[in-house]
């Protein structure tokens, strides 16, 4: 098959384009590499191209031909995202919008879509359903479900759009081959935090908020290896190209760490004991997100391998000692 793969030197979707390279497919990464790396490209052509330069991604689909779309570029950050709502708007829903307009113009009929975990706001009971209300707290958050609408919409307007939206919990950990991880300069992820400050490049860890409705006031999340969640998209597609209908997908573990467990197990992890400071809450997180997948493991057959909060740290841990930024 020959796929595009949106935002293939990122974190997420270089391990996605490991996975699909080593299966022997035709790959094209199409990414402005604001936050990749072209050295995460084991596979396939890279095109250093926006999404928002609608010419050139129409050029790069005509002339590429992908069976398949899939979309991992955007900015990625809540905090961020509170701050410059509009950069998350324009690149993350303008740069979708021009995705889907030049599918359309090109005739591509297979799209799996990164969304997020955020896009449900601060649910009403967890573990959260695909079907729970959607309501996001942070512009993040919005921009992702607007991205989910407007693909939706489209599926519904007569184009032959079949599409898996596959709505991502907290993704950490390394390829456990030790090939790929997380590569960038900066990061706001709480156990990259964590790693940095074992490794003592940042002082001190921050915790964001320690009167949380949850059991030691700090917020839940449900962390989930890279690599479980690239096979994700493995299963999404080949679903879709067996005539799975479209669908909404939760990809998690269903069980959850608050921000001190993670804490704790990363100081168990990596032997130091580095500092950590009370900080207030962060605009913009819910205090729990946890998955109930159910879904996936029905109807696309995925079964997580690396569900241990210890395995995901220890492969992130080895990566950043191995890494030079
Ligand atoms: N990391 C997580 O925990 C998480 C959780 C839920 C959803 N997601 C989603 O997964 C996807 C991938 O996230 P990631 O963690 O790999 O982040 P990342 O920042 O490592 O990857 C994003 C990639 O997209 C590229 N990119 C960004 N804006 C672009 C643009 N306008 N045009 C072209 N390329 C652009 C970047 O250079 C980068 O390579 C994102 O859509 C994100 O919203 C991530
Ligand atoms: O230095 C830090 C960093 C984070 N946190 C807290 O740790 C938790 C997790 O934060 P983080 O790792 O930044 O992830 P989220 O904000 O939950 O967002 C991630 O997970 C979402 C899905 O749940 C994705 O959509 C986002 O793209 C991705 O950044 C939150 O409560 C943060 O406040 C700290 O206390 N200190």
């Amino acid at each position: 098959m020959k796929i595009l793969i949106t935002g293939g030197a990122g974190y997420i979707g270089s391990h996605v384009v490991k996975l699909l390279g080593e299966l022997g497919h035709t790959l094209l990464t199409y990414d402005n590499l604001s936050t990749g790396n072209p050295k995460a490209v084991l596979y396939g052509d890279l095109v250093v191209a926006d999404l928002l330069d609608e010419g050139k991604l129409k050029e790069v689909i005509k002339n590429f031909k992908p069976h398949v779309v899939m979309h991992f570029a955007a900015k990625i950050s809540v905090p961020e995202s509170v701050k410059d709502p509009l950069r998350y708007y324009r690149e993350n829903f303008c740069g979708t919008l021009n995705l889907l307009s030049a599918m359309v113009e090109t005739g591509v009929r297979y799209l799996v879509f990164s969304s997020t975990a955020a896009v449900y706001g601060i649910p009403k009971s967890v573990p959260v359903k695909e079907e729970d209300p959607t309501l996001p707290i942070n512009p993040y958050g919005w921009s992702k479900l607007m991205s989910e609408i407007a693909i939706k919409d489209l599926a519904s307007s007569g184009y032959p759009l079949k599409f898996v939206i596959l709505r991502y919990f907290n993704v950490a950990g390394a390829d456990p081959e030790g090939k790929l991880g997380y590569m960038g300069k900066d990061t706001t992820h709480l156990i990259g935090r964590a790693l940095r400050t074992a490794k003592g490049e940042l002082p001190y860890l921050e915790v964001y908020g320690t009167d949380y409705p949850t059991p030691d006031g700090t917020c839940i999340r449900d962390y989930i290896h890279v690599m479980d969640l690239a096979r994700a998209h493995i299963d999404a597609m080949h679903y879709l190209l067996e005539g799975g209908e479209s669908d909404i997908f939760n990809v998690g573990y269903g069980q959850g760490y608050s921000v001190l467990e993670v804490i704790d197990k990363v100081k168990q992890i990596t032997g130091v004991d580095f500092p950590v400071r009370y900080a207030g809450r962060r605009e913009g997180d819910p205090p729990e997100l946890v998955a109930d997948s159910t879904k996936i493991k029905k109807r696309l057959s995925w079964r997580p391998i690396y569900y241990d909060i210890s395995f995901i740290i220890n492969t992130a841990w080895k990566w950043e000692m191995s890494y030079i930024y």
